[in-house]
């Protein structure tokens, strides 16, 4: 008799432990019985039969509850809770097992068998297995006798891939692991079905993904983020087309390859970002194929999480847009170009200006000047000559307006024969003049068109920001007005919208006219203002001041002229004439026998600026023959300031060969107090508005003082310009100022007159001035009323 088994088609047979409790007491009871028997015959006495019976059964009685507390029972335990294990394991067991013997009867199934198949245990049993499993090799029955037959009984166990047949007809993929055993007398088949529907469709799913992805026109590439340097894993045909690199040639690299040089575009950036963030992106950069051709990879980046959401890969979805940007390119350029000529059209005129009018209000401000050119005969050239050559007109002429203007500067087209000449952040006024001249100019030389030699002309009218408007509109419109004006005028020139531009620049042009005569013409002459020296109240040097002297209207202060000699460049030629007539002057004075002066001669910026100022300055005390000590260079504080390094150079070169160099102007600029240590300066000059005021002002007073101090504390000594008064002199000498120079003493005088000047001995105290008791220390001619009167 079985064990007994809550798994009612479990046909597991137990030993009993009841009849092997029987079966013990029986072999003791007959081992007994034996043993009783064998001796009775050894000791011949067979007679006491009964007594050996009675014996043996006493030792059974005896025996049993031993036998039945220390062996049966302890086996009973073990066999329960054997079975609840296996009963418990086949319950909940997800995999279905079923046995079956060689006719192909099922023999045995568990829950999961129930479920998978929505059969009951017991409708099954003794059914055939062909019911509930089919071969997927033949398409039908193949059990029991297929497997019997099959060769790989002898690796013990076979998988199939099988489908299974439910209760309701339904068929579902499965997998049989069977493995042959041999019960008693007969071989049974136990099998292993698992239903792989689940995974089949995995399987699918994924089949049809990888085909969606290798057929997909975007190029898609796969990184994997766990590795370092995050390498290619996968990429996809369409990646193949686009970039020209095969899959093996891209595995395990970085996709950066594709940016060749070009690393530092702004996407790039971004992209770093998404990947540090390990979020998505959406991005656009430009990148190369194999054969080095740029194209624009329009790229969405997204990251793919495992199961704890740890970022592990990234995939990349490319799009190549070359093409699309090309023709957005296209668009852009011919929603903003003038088709005829190339020009801008309005529209991006319209943009550039208000961008460089936005870019005036916050960075320069320097002027922003617009040009309004109008072709004077235009039509005529349109209507008797035709379309053609007028269409051919109007692109020669843009041509010839580009090659007026500089790199930031902009030619539009209006339409017609409009164009618009537009000049950034003008520095200064001279610049929109050349480019108005050149302009009038380009249109002297005729057109060559068609074997024809058209003459046109062009009208101008200029308008700046912010004086004559402040937008866009304004500006135009003002520009088209001063056009007109010009047309007006005569045709062939330019005119400023602001009548009293028009004057500045007619007067600038007159002046610049006549500076040029003047040059050619000698019309320059040196005056002299001497220096004294508040020690001893004599002479102590001179400084020479250029006088334009003008045949109709007479002498003109160079604080006229000097600006426009300077932007015009006649400055070079001019100061080197001054540079010569001072020396030459000095030499002769001093050849007459006067006491010998140093002369001071002003240097401007762009004289500073030009290459050979120390072989100009060097040739002209040779040809003069004067040594460099009676020389003095001075220069404004904001030149020197501006040049930093290059001051530093050139004022020791000059200093080198003697000349003595002295600070202009002090007090105006920003000086940096490490320059000023840095320059090899002499003297530096304390500007004549704060000399003007420092008697009333105690501002300018502290100013003055402080500048004092601070000369003398770096060497220098110190030169006060524009006295005119005592008090002043009073002032500065009480402050231990060591020259002075103003109206006070002399104002400035021709050659003549100073040379009087000089023979006359004039000192401080014939002005009135009274000197100091006492001197400035150890300086030669130092003490004294009578070291004043000399
Ligand atoms: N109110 C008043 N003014 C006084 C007094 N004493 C002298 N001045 C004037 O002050 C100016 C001093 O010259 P600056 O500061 O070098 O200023 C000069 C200098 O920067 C420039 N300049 C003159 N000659 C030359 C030259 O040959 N080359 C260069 N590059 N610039 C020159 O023109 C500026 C003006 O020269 P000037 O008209 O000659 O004016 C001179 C002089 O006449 C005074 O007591 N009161």
């Amino acid at each position: 008799m079985g064990y007994p088994s809550r798994l009612g088609n479990l046909n597991i047979s137990l030993p009993s432990p009841r009849r092997q409790f029987f079966v013990l007491l029986g072999v003791i009871f007959f081992i007994d019985l034996a043993l009783m028997l064998i001796l009775g015959v050894l000791f011949h006495d067979l007679t006491r039969l009964h007594v050996y019976l009675f014996d043996s059964l006493a030792l059974v009685i005896l025996c049993a509850p031993f036998l039945w507390g220390r062996i049966v029972r302890p086996m009973r335990e073990t066999a329960a809770t054997a079975t609840n294990r296996i009963e418990s394991l086949l319950e909940y067991l997800a995999d279905g097992i079923i046995s079956f013997d060689e006719e192909g009867a099922v023999r045995l199934v568990n829950p999961a068998i129930e479920r998978m198949f929505g059969f009951s245990a017991e409708e099954v049993i003794g059914r055939s297995v062909d019911e509930l499993l089919v071969g997927n090799e033949n398409g039908g029955s193949y059990f029991p006798f297929a497997l019997a037959a099959r060769d790989e009984w002898s690796s013990g166990r076979v998988t199939y891939s099988i489908t299974g047949l439910r209760c309701d007809g339904s068929r579902f993929p499965a997998e049989l692991s069977v493995s042959k055993v041999r019960i008693g007398n007969h071989w049974t088949f136990l099998g292993l079905v698992r239903d792989v529907t689940a995974r089949k469709r995995d399987e699918q799913d994924l089949l049809l993904l990888k085909r969606a992805i290798e057929s997909s026109v975007n190029g898609i590439s796969i990184t994997d983020v766990t590795h370092p340097d995050n390498p290619i894993i996968y990429v996809n045909p369409a990646f193949e087309r686009m970039t020209g690199y095969a899959a093996h040639e891209v595995l395990g690299k970085n996709p950066r390859f594709l940016r060749g040089d070009s690393r530092d575009q702004e996407e790039t950036r971004k992209m770093s970002a998404a990947f540090r963030e390990r979020r998505d992106g959406y991005f656009v950069l430009r990148n190369y194929r194999k054969d080095g051709t740029l194209f624009w990879n329009e790229l969405y980046i997204a990251p793919v999480r495992d199961r704890a959401g740890v970022v592990t890969n990234y995939i990349g979805v490319m799009n190549d847009i070359t093409e699309h940007r090309h023709y957005e390119e296209q668009l852009i350029y011919h929603a903003t170009h003038d088709p005829l000529t190339g020009l801008p059209n309005r529209n991006l005129l319209q943009d550039r200006l208000a961008q460089a009018l936005a870019l005036d209000a916050f960075a320069h401000k320097n002027p922003l000047c617009v040009m309004f050119l109008d072709l004077d005969n235009f039509k005529k050239v349109n209507d008797t000559l035709g379309h053609t050559v007028g269409d051919m007109l109007l692109k020669a002429v843009a041509d010839r307006l580009t090659g007026c203007v500089r790199g930031g500067d902009t030619v539009a087209r209006l339409g017609g024969d409009e164009y618009i000449i537009v000049l950034p952040n003008v520095r200064e006024m001279q610049d929109v003049i050349t480019v108005a001249k050149k302009i009038i100019a380009v249109f002297a030389a005729p057109f060559p068109l068609l074997g024809d030699e058209i003459y046109v002309t062009s009208s101008i009218g200029i308008a700046l920001s912010p004086t004559d408007g402040e937008t866009v509109d304004a500006l135009l419109k003002n520009a088209d007005a001063a056009m007109y004006h010009a047309k007006e005028q005569g045709k062939n020139n330019y005119q400023f919208y602001s009548a009293e531009m028009n004057i500045r620049v007619f007067e600038r042009l007159a002046l610049e006219t006549s500076l040029h005569r003047a040059i050619r013409q000698r019309e320059f002459l040196l005056h002299y203002q001497p220096r004294v020296d508040l020690r001893t109240g004599r002479i102590s040097g001179v400084e020479a001041l250029v006088r334009w002297n003008h045949p109709e209207i007479g002498l003109v202060s160079p604080a006229k002229f000097i600006p426009l000699a300077e932007e015009t460049g006649l400055i070079v030629p001019l100061g080197e004439w001054v540079l010569r007539t001072a020396c030459a002057q000095n030499r002769i004075w001093q050849e007459r026998g006067l006491p010998p002066l140093r002369i001071a001669v002003n240097l401007s910026s762009r004289q500073f600026r030009q290459e050979n100022l120390i072989q100009m300055v060097a040739g002209v005390l040779t040809e003069t023959h004067l040594a460099a000590q009676w020389l003095e260079l001075e220069l404004t504080e904001s030149l020197v300031m501006q040049e930093g390094e290059r001051s530093v150079a050139i004022l020791t070169e000059l200093k080198e060969m003697g000349i003595d160099i002295a600070i202009d102007d002090f007090g105006t600029g920003y000086s940096s107090l490490s320059y000023l240590k840095r320059f090899p300066v002499r003297n530096l000059k304390i500007d004549q508005s704060f000399i003007r005021d420092m008697t009333r002002d105690p501002d300018d007073a502290t100013l003055v003082r402080t500048i004092i101090t601070m000369a003398h504390g770096l060497g220098m000594k110190v030169i006060a310009e524009g006295v005119e008064l005592e008090e002043q002199l009073d002032f500065l000498r009480r402050h231990q100022c060591e020259e002075i120079q103003g109206y006070y003493f002399s104002q400035p005088l021709d050659a003549e007159k100073f040379e009087q000047l000089l023979r006359s001995g004039k000192s401080l105290v014939d002005t009135g001035f009274a000197s100091p008791e006492v001197g400035y220390g150890d300086g030669p001619g130092v003490a004294g009323r009578g070291a004043i009167q000399g």
